[in-house]
């Protein structure tokens, strides 16, 4: 039998149960009733919730195999389809998720090459903020842009102007998207698509805009396909499209057209977007806490000066920046209920039949704000990952990239990304905010699969000192 919860209905499941602020809220409230594993029926369909450390840990990494499928997303399901490194199951999602790490390193990911390149993004958002000339602005595009030039010089081998409206508008349509994706209609169509899909709604908008962004990266492939030379792939594309065509004799290859495009756009919407929503729910609360930020300058003048561009090797001297990163990232949990998964076979799962199939949310929100192992669960607390003499703590229980055979696969880029992307823009700017302190509201203005950040203006007020140059 499935494991403990509330009484579902027909057709309608759970509804009842819903807490009118969504997944996240009923989560919690099933959690204090039901304890660390229980299932929840979203309409007809059950779903099993993962709780705290120790259960997330068992299922993901103890049984990685059983628990290695990518579970159901309504909202974005019907356009992936199971394809792409993403969304893919069982051999398909192998070949890919090993050709992409593979691949991103070679074009970057845990090389020099992108700490260079994520450097070059830095000194750019650095010089754009510059000319800002201290008004309070609307960081939002500022980070996205950076983000999303980052993973496109590994993806497309090249990087985009910031005033290029193409550019523009793809930004605002991947904004869009996490947005939408994480509004409380997506969580109704989570529970109702079986309905909801005949009719129009914002289920419709996603599809179009992500049917936008997947018309932008065919058009570049087929770029890619007149100018490729076999002999020496520039990017990610042309590496795949090498593949392709070595087994383009084989009808089982996952070297496909669609694969590609979908791979594309999955490693373009999650390289842009959980990157740059973590620096602005970091900047917010940065904003809200300037003790912090004296600290982490503090930091920076004593490490890294003012006449050296930041380097990830200075990232083990500078404990409390450090510290920040991990607590930024612990607070916002930008992916509360985790990405769900599925049991790609008949699963024994602490005295319990998960039938194969059987969606499962590692809900990383419970392991993040475990009061059992973070002293302040609700309180932004750099000193969670520090020990007494100051010196950086790593956290067993820090697990905003997930756990298993499919977590974060740009964990790595991720993290060069917010140290180099923080440091660069402390080492240069004072926040300030508009708002009086006690005014600025960090509450995130979505709160579905994702947490969004709050919308708001800051002012970067240059700091005394040369800006150092690449
Ligand atoms: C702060 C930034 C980021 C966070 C917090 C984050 C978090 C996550 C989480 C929680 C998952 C789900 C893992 C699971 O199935 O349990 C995931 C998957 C994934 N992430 Fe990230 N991510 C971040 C940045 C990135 C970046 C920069 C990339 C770009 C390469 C990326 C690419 C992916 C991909 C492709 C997957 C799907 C992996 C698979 O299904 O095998 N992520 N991420």
């Amino acid at each position: 039998c499935l494991p403990p919860g509330p009484w579902p209905l027909p057709f309608l499941g759970n509804i009842l149960q819903i807490d009118h602020q969504g997944f996240l809220k009923t989560f919690q409230l099933l959690q204090k009733k039901y304890g660390e594993v229980f299932t929840v029926y979203l309409g007809p369909r059950p779903v099993v919730i993962l709780c705290g450390y120790k259960a997330v840990k068992e299922a993901l990494v103890d049984q990685a195999e059983a628990f290695s499928g990518r579970g159901h997303i309504a909202i974005i399901d019907p356009f992936f389809k199971g394809r792409g490194v993403a969304f893919a199951h069982g051999k398909s999602w192998k070949v890919l998720r090993q050709f992409s790490q593979l691949t991103m390193r070679e074009f970057g990911m845990g090389k020099q090459s992108i700490e260079k390149q994520i450097q070059e993004e830095a000194q750019r958002l650095v010089e754009e903020l510059q000319k800002s000339q201290g008004a309070h602005l609307d960081p939002t595009f500022f980070f996205h842009s950076a983000m999303a030039n980052i993973i496109c010089t590994i993806i497309f081998g090249q990087c985009f102007n910031n005033q290029d409206p193409g550019f523009l508008r793809l930004l605002h349509l991947m904004n869009d998207i996490s947005d939408l994706s994480s509004s409380f209609y997506s969580q109704m169509f989570e529970v109702f698509s079986g309905i909801l899909k005949y009719f129009p709604g914002i289920h419709r908008d996603v599809y179009s805009k992500v049917q936008e962004i997947e018309d932008f990266v065919i058009k570049n492939i087929q770029r890619h396909q007149e100018m490729l030379d076999p002999s020496a792939p520039k990017d990610f594309i042309d590496s795949f499209l090498v593949c392709m065509d070595k087994e383009s004799s084989d009808p089982e290859s996952e070297f496909h057209f669609k694969n590609l495009v979908y791979t594309v756009v999955s490693l373009f919407l999650a390289g842009t977007e959980s990157s740059s929503n973590t620096l602005l729910h970091g900047f917010v609360l940065l904003l809200k806490n300037p003790d912090v930020v004296e600290k982490v300058q503090e930091e920076i003048d004593r490490v890294i000066g003012s006449h050296h561009l930041p380097a990830l090797e200075d990232r083990a001297k500078m404990p409390y920046t450090d510290a920040v990163i991990h607590e930024i990232q612990r607070f916002s949990d930008i992916l509360p209920l985790g990405v769900p998964r599925c049991v790609i076979k008949d699963t024994h799962f602490r005295g319990y039949h998960l039938p194969k199939g059987t969606t499962v949310y590692p809900f990383l929100s419970s392991v993040l704000h475990d009061p059992c192992h973070f002293e302040k669960p609700e309180t932004f607390h750099p000193g969670h990952f520090l020990d007494a003499e100051g010196n950086f703590r790593t956290q067993e229980t820090f697990i905003p990239f997930s756990l298993g055979r499919r977590f974060c696969l740009g964990e790595s880029l991720a993290r060069s990304e917010l140290f180099l992307i923080l440091t660069s823009v402390l080492q240069n700017f004072t926040l300030r905010s508009p708002k009086a302190l006690e005014d600025i509201d960090i509450t995130p203005r979505r709160n579905g699969l994702g947490k969004m950040p709050p919308e708001f203006q800051l002012c970067f007020l240059p700091r005394q000192g040369v800006a150092p140059r690449l």
